[in-house]
């Protein structure tokens, strides 16, 4: 961050939306990066890859994404658990392990999140990696039966991640800088809501993150509605 002295105090961005700056230390951060990465080097050339999506519009996101614990089946829409005869790796103990300590602490800023925090199973994990100059344009993550909440990781660069509404695109919306090592928890009656990273600023990453350039942003998810942990 530019002005590193600057207090970055915990935020309730919206109902169901709690942001913790500095929620993951270096050192973890480090790891996190370290173990996606051993996981993406070890399914390259398989259906498994790390790749930019092909999506159905026919265009192709900017950002790489890896799927771990359940895939994303872009052009059939839908989440699978292989591809081709290729199993999906599955969810590392060290975000599974991660996810009920995030919602503890994003309850306390989000209250709306509190019935998750003894509840969320996680299923599965979203690894988006952000090279200088990607976004991701507004969407909704609507591929989760379950409407729990959705928790997320950033590591690298700052970015500027945009929260609206539920109803489309358009304003009003919350905007939060996203450090590295910054947790976002969005839920309740932001989880179906509009969302996207409108910008990553290059070259703002901390030393020590275990990333060159760019960004990752990892989200872990409960898929199924009736998800046994
Ligand atoms: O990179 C981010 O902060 C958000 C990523 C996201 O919205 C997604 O993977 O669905
Ligand atoms: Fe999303």
């Amino acid at each position: 961050m530019l002005f590193d002295s600057l207090p970055r105090p915990n935020a309730y961005v919206a109902p169901g939306v709690g942001h913790v700056p500095g929620w993951v230390g270096i050192s973890k951060q480090k790891a996190l990066v370290e173990e996606t990465r051993e996981i993406a080097r070890a399914y390259a050339h398989t259906p498994m890859a790390m790749v930019q999506p092909r999506l159905r519009s026919g265009g192709q996101m900017s950002v790489f994404q890896l799927h771990l614990g359940r895939y994303w089946h872009y052009l059939s829409y839908r989440y699978v658990d292989n591809m081709e005869g290729t199993v999906v790796p599955p969810v590392p103990d060290s975000l599974r392990e991660l996810a009920p300590a995030a919602l503890r602490q994003a309850a306390q800023v989000a209250p709306e999140l509190e019935p998750w925090v003894d509840n969320f199973v996680p299923e599965m994990a979203l690894v988006n990696y952000y090279p200088p100059g990607s976004d991701m344009g507004m969407h909704v993550d609507d591929s989760e039966e379950s409407p729990a909440p959705v928790i997320s990781l950033s590591i690298g660069d700052e970015a500027l991640f945009r929260i609206g509404h539920t109803e489309n695109r358009t304003k009003p919306w919350n905007d939060v800088t996203l450090c590295s090592g910054d947790l976002v928890v969005f839920g309740g009656p932001k989880r179906f809501a509009y969302h996207g990273v409108v910008r990553v600023n290059d070259g703002t990453l901390p030393k020590g993150c275990g990333l060159q350039e760019g960004r990752i942003n990892i989200t872990i998810r409960q898929v199924s509605a009736s998800a046994v942990g």
